[in-house]
């Protein structure tokens, strides 16, 4: 009688579960067996030896790696909505995935380690070429199963908490306040931004995670930076290490074999990020040490990670990983931004309209407050994203067999989910070739498609991009009103004056249309010589 007591009954809701989970696994052991088979999936044909990778080589290949977002669109129409890319050398198939319904089931499926297939020269480098420095936590970025878990358990909360998040509003305001005075000095006798104004982003953004991932003011805003410069060798190394990854990974993976130029190149640029990161978070250790306060609220975003964690080298891979993502996926998604604003005047009249309401007096601090009702900016950001996914596409290795469009997939299969293809398709999207912000605002039930699943551009799940609440604040804080902070040393000669980007002036594109390229992101490709005018009113 006392066992029977002690043995807790499932309630209803249990129960129910249980059922659900019983008859989705029936489900799926049928559709299993009656699923066509792996080897039926269209794709282009594998050769003899060469596999399919000889389409990617020079001269005899087709293609180009920096033509993979029109390869995504040429798959889509040549062969529907599941594509094989089999027979690469030296990795699993690829699997192009055009249906939002599908991706939604494979990323609801995922579990608690899910496996983004991204990166297997960075996993060689921390794993191997660099084991000594990385150990048995060697952070997130090509990092797997359970120490990728651990490790993201341990740093992700000061990183996505809104709460904690919205401390770093001052700070990036201040360096976003710099650069666009800087973009005001930058201006030529057309009132023109210069050729090389992207790299000036890159200053940016790089200023802006230096601030928040390594406690410290880089100086990239200095206008007389030289080439051999810190900032300008950390931007150099960073875009190498991303910009390269096609390279080595798509073509011919020489590099796994014996090290060539290229790989060389790689694992020297990762050993100066790694000497760099540990230089920073050392002196943040030092600083720590004499500071007098116990209070969380007050400390950085370092200062937290090396309080709970005491070996600093959780806190050097962590701004390692962040600094290597960080910087061109920002950048290069407020080029395509800005680039956006200023061919689409009426786009940014509404922008602009929304920043005067929202900020009457130009002169106040922003605040989160501001943000948050600044509905039409951030509808904007999530179009641009829609139609010009900076990241094209994102993905997951198959941890069990399962069943996409009718086929059997095995475990191991590397299923991409191109974002770019998916987010402009009319069966997702309602009217999905018109550019329109206001899609995303809250909507009646039903009166406009927008699935859920077809345009993510920061991936989701357990492994969703880790900067994104970071990389939504730096766009949202360019792109509204920033006051002058006196607190920022460098600009001392500024004291009495307001920045203001859309707010104060007027942002346009006068010459050919850009059209937009994958380097490693897709962003538009060429000069993005913006005119940039004071606005009257
Ligand atoms: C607009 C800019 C950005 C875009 C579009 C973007 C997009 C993405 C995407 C699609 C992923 C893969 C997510 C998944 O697998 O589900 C990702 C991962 C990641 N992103 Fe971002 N990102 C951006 C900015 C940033 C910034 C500014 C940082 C750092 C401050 C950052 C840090 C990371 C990290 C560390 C990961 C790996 C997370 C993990 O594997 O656990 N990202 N990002």
């Amino acid at each position: 009688m006392v066992a029977f007591s002690c043995v807790r009954m499932p309630n209803r809701a249990v129960l129910r579960q249980l059922q659900y989970r019983h008859r989705s696994q029936i489900a799926f052991a049928e559709s299993i067996t009656e699923a066509k088979p792996y080897s039926e999936v269209p794709g282009p044909k594998p050769i003899p030896i060469l596999g399919n990778t000889w389409r990617l080589l020079p001269i005899i290949g087709q293609y180009q790696v920096s033509d993979v977002a029109k390869l995504s669109g040429i798959f889509y129409q040549e062969y529907g909505k599941i594509v094989k890319l089999s027979g690469l050398v030296g990795r699993p198939d690829l699997l192009f995935v055009y249906d939002a319904d599908e991706i939604e089931k494979v990323y609801r499926q995922e579990g608690p380690t899910p496996f983004r297939p991204s990166m297997p020269c960075l996993v060689k480098y921390k794993g191997e070429v660099r084991k000594d420095f990385f150990g048995d936590l060697p952070g997130v970025v090509g990092v797997h199963g359970e120490p990728w878990r651990e490790f993201r358990t341990k740093v992700q909360k000061p990183l996505l908490q809104l709460q904690t998040v919205k401390k770093y509003i001052e700070p990036i305001e201040e360096v976003t306040e710099f650069f666009i005075q800087r973009m005001m000095e930058m201006r030529d006798r057309n009132e023109e931004m210069p050729d090389d104004f992207d790299n000036e982003i890159h200053k940016w953004s790089l200023e802006c995670i230096g601030r928040v991932s390594l406690d410290v003011r880089l100086g990239c805003l200095d206008p007389n930076l030289r080439s051999d410069s810190e900032p300008l060798k950390i931007i150099n190394a960073a875009k190498f290490a991303l910009r390269n990854i096609a390279i080595l990974e798509l073509k011919f993976p020489f590099w796994r074999y014996f090290p060539t130029t290229i790989w060389t190149k790689y694992v020297k640029n990762m050993d100066y990020f790694v000497e760099i990161c540990m230089k920073y978070i050392n002196e943040a250790l030092d600083r720590l040490k004499t500071k007098n306060t116990t209070c969380e609220k007050d400390l950085s975003l370092i200062e937290r990670i090396l309080k709970s964690e005491p070996n600093p080298k959780t806190a050097a891979i962590l701004a390692l990983d962040l600094i290597l993502v960080g910087i061109d996926t920002i950048s290069m998604a407020v080029c395509s931004i800005l680039y956006q604003l200023a061919t689409r005047p009426e786009e940014q009249q509404k922008l602009y309209e929304e920043l005067k309401r929202v900020l009457p007096d130009p002169n106040v601090k922003l605040t989160a407050a501001h943000l948050d009702e600044m509905v039409y900016l951030k509808c904007f950001v999530k179009e641009v994203f829609r139609v010009y996914s900076t990241v094209i596409g994102n993905g997951r290795t198959l941890q069990n067999d399962t069943v996409i469009q009718g086929y059997h997939i095995p475990k191991g299969v590397q299923v991409v989910f191109p974002t770019l293809i998916t987010g402009s398709m009319e069966e997702y999207v309602s009217k999905a070739d018109v550019f329109n912000p206001e899609r995303w605002m809250k909507r009646k039930e039903n009166e406009q498609k927008l699935h859920p699943f077809a345009s993510l551009p920061y991936g989701y799940g357990a492994r969703m991009c880790l900067g994104r609440r970071f990389a939504d604040l730096e766009i949202q804080i360019l792109l509204a009103k920033v006051s002058f902070n006196a607190s920022f040393s460098v600009v001392k000669y500024y004291k009495q004056l307001q920045f203001q980007l859309i707010r104060s002036y007027k942002l346009e594109f006068h010459h050919d249309p850009l059209e937009y390229k994958v380097t490693f992101m897709y962003a538009p490709d060429g000069d993005l010589k913006f005119k940039v005018t004071k606005r009257n009113d």
